[in-house]
């Protein structure tokens, strides 16, 4: 058994460990780590926390999330934002050539505060905790490759729309065109490829996309929610009827995209 939750380097599971025991308990991804290195017992679905949503902005992220997090086997995040490896985690140590590691006590925060490893635990990993922080696709190669270090397992979603409308979306709620990066190719190199959720067509065909999405993830089609939300919807809120663009806006979202 792991105590305490903390699990050393040199620690090696006993034979009659399984994973749920060693996940029960456990306060830091390296306890995490040695309990993902453990075989699934029949029976149980998911890792721990299963997937992340990384959405450009504007893409339906939120709607995404909101989706995903009404299923019945999903664990929803508290806060729906943690911002945990780019800003709430104090993972990044200024002036150290180390590599780089998250607090220990910001880990327990994380694990069992924000995403309820006690809930998914009790559940006999049959269900799923995830996290939608949206600026972890902008994050740096040290803190992406960090990720992965610590959450190797980790299924990743990505939501991009096309740039020139996910530009004028960004000015209508925010005032400003957001830039938009490819997707970091670390995600990218990593196995499983992330599974990404183009918006033209996740709007124009929700269900093909959504039935994709929820294999990807292994979150039941048949419990799932039957509609995707709609969340951060400009007309519901912003300049309803669109406004007259200057020539110079256009062609500075163009030379953006
Ligand atoms: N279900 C559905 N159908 C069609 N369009 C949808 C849907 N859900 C979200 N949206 C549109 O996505 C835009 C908001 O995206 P985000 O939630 O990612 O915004 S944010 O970056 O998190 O603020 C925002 O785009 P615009 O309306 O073009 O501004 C939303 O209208």
């Amino acid at each position: 058994m792991v105590s305490g939750g903390q699990a050393s380097p040199s620690w090696q599971p006993q034979q009659q460990d399984s994973r749920l025991e060693v996940l029960r308990g456990c306060t830091s991804f390296a306890c995490l780590g040695a309990a993902h290195a453990l075989p699934h017992s029949p029976g149980e679905r998911f890792n721990f926390p299963h997937f992340f949503i990384l959405g450009f902005g504007k893409s339906a992220t939120m709607s995404l999330a909101a989706y995903l997090g009404a299923h019945p086997q999903a664990v929803n995040p508290t806060p729906k934002e943690p911002w945990f490896f780019t800003r709430h985690g104090d993972c990044i140590h200024p002036n150290s050539s180390a590599l780089w590691g998250c607090d220990q006590q910001a880990q327990q925060r994380y694990l069992v505060g924000t995403l309820h490893l006690d809930v998914v635990v009790a559940s006999g990993l049959t269900r799923a905790a995830f996290e939608a922080s949206p600026d972890y696709i902008l994050a740096s190669a040290a803190v992406v490759a960090g990720i992965w270090r610590e959450l190797p397992w980790l299924k990743v979603v990505v939501s991009m729309r096309d740039p020139i409308s996910q530009k004028m979306s960004a000015i209508v709620h925010w005032g400003a065109a957001a830039l938009m990066y490819v997707v970091n190719s670390l995600y990218d190199r990593h196995p499983p490829s992330p599974f990404c959720a183009q918006f033209e067509n996740l709007t124009a065909n929700p269900a093909a996309v959504l039935a994709d999405l929820k294999r990807f993830v292994g979150l039941d089609p048949a419990l799932a929610p039957g509609e995707l939300p709609r969340v951060n919807i400009r007309k519901s809120k912003y300049r309803a009827d669109g406004w007259p663009m200057k020539r110079r806006e256009y062609e500075h979202i163009l030379s953006l995209a």
